[in-house]
């Protein structure tokens, strides 16, 4: 197990043990008590942004320790507590900041060797147990330029929570700078929000909500796809990512289609992977699991943790004539789930064999995302340095990020026009060339569905 034992700590007043969140308990059922999974140092989500002006790195140090204190999330201990789990949150700490001198890089150069040392800091591992759960790398290209990659535990921040991460950090580091108090909302703490979730789940909204996931999902389980190699075969695990940029004929189509079907880019894409998982696997009922940002509530829209929700979207495609009614029953299949939307841990007890197949020994479940950025990725400015989201990340690695147990496809839909994506997998699984074909099928398909959305499609 990767978590502390209260057995250890119990005598420790530090703080009341607190209950997870339910996002925090639906990663438990991927915990496999090995330094792999939801609980264990791979499982980090990483962001970096360049920086352009004057840095001084005292300050940025002690700007992120303000950030550190100003939010719980990153200093809390998700601990056992019996056979189950609960998080306390500890005092402020330091957070890490390394420093490295990349000068001898030339300036066309810059933007590759950002992104090197964005993959560099993703090798790395963050544990659990050693608080707070935030660290920062800055690399300086000369005294006016740099780029800052942030990693934190996935635990305790989301995509989401990066950008609130970067925003507070450069609103904390002006007023670090100018001797001021740093111009920032009260921030809601996570803590908040799991207690916030556990009352909503009480109100006859919920019920209803239960309700239509107990009618939508009877007898549907995630679809899952044939391994190259069997969970049992133990081989060592490391979750590796091909990434990739949409070509910009494609990168504009997909917007112009999504737009006359009056739904989302993501909608657009998602139709198109249920056509391929089709042409597959010969299913016309599917149901695949995205992650939403779970930031509906206002309140919390400014608090670092992990808020995002697996959110099952079930599509019968049967009888499609054209990928435009895939399109619009996707669509429908979307909107009903986002109105209807309750956390996983809740819905899945209304639907006992949804996740039937992520226990199999030679399947594993695929999810499908769009990357959810708050904020648009242009440049913001605060305390002399102007900041930009690396967002078009190109570099595949092979031992990133950890997706615990399945196929992530996660697109960012940039306001720009552009596209990337990248498809994470567990190499334990899949072997590199069977993803590689995977990902060369699925655009080959999404650009021919896109290009003729009224051809006949055989379902
Ligand atoms: O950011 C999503 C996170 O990487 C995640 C967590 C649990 C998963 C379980 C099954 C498939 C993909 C997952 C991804």
């Amino acid at each position: 197990m990767t978590v502390t034992d209260t057995t250890r700590e119990s005598t420790d007043p530090a703080g009341a043990l607190l209950p997870l969140s339910f996002h925090q308990e639906f990663l438990c059922m991927f915990d496999n008590g090995r330094e792999e999974g939801p609980f264990g140092p791979k499982y980090h989500i990483v962001g970096a942004w360049r920086i352009e002006g004057e840095l001084d790195t005292a300050t940025l140090q002690a700007a992120l320790d303000d950030v550190v204190e100003r939010h719980e999330a990153l200093r809390t201990e998700i601990v056992r507590n019996g056979d189950s789990h609960a998080q306390r949150i500890l005092p402020p700490t330091s957070p890490r900041l390394d420093v490295r001198d990349l000068t001898d890089t030339a300036p066309e150069d810059r933007d590759r060797r950002a992104d090197e040392l964005l993959n560099d800091v993703e090798d790395g591992r963050l544990s659990i147990r050693r608080l707070p759960l935030l660290r920062a790398v800055l690399g300086r290209f000369d005294d006016r330029d740099a780029v800052l990659a942030l990693i934190a535990h996935h635990t305790a921040a989301d995509a989401w929570a990066m950008h609130v991460i970067m925003r507070d950090l450069a609103a904390c580091y002006a007023a670090r700078r100018d001797g001021t108090s740093p111009d920032l909302p009260e921030a809601s703490q996570y803590r908040e929000y799991a207690q916030w979730e556990r009352e909503a789940s009480l109100s006859p909204g919920a019920e209803r909500r239960r309700a239509y996931w107990r009618r939508k999902l009877s007898g549907a389980a995630i679809l899952a796809l044939p391994t190259d190699e069997p969970r049992s075969a133990n081989l060592p695990k490391t979750t590796a990512w091909l990434r990739f940029a949409l070509d910009a004929d494609l990168a504009e189509a997909v917007p112009a289609l999504a737009r006359e079907s009056r739904g989302s880019a993501f909608m657009t894409l998602l139709a198109a992977y249920k056509v391929f998982l089709h042409r597959q696997t010969g299913a016309t009922d599917i149901t695949i699991p995205t992650f939403s940002s779970g930031r509906g509530q206002e309140r919390f829209q400014d608090t670092v943790g992990s808020f995002i929700n697996f959110l099952p979207l079930r599509t019968d495609i049967a009888g499609c004539g054209t990928f435009r009614e895939v399109i619009r029953r996707v669509r429908t299949t979307c909107a009903e789930a986002y109105t209807h939307e309750i956390p996983f841990s809740e819905l899945m007890r209304e639907a006992p064999g949804l996740m039937a197949a992520a226990a199999t020994d030679d399947h594993q479940i695929t999810a499908f995302q769009a990357v959810h950025a708050p904020f648009d990725t242009a440049d913001r400015e605060a305390g002399g340095i102007r900041y930009t989201k690396a967002w078009k990340r190109l570099l595949s690695q092979s031992d990133g990020s950890d997706v615990p147990d399945g196929i992530l496809w996660s697109l960012h839909i940039d306001p720009s026009g552009e596209m990337v994506g990248s498809l994470g997998f567990n190499t334990n699984r899949y072997r590199e060339e069977t993803m590689r074909r995977q990902l060369d099928d699925f655009i080959g398909l999404l650009r021919e569905l896109v290009a003729a959305p009224d051809a006949p499609l055989e379902t």
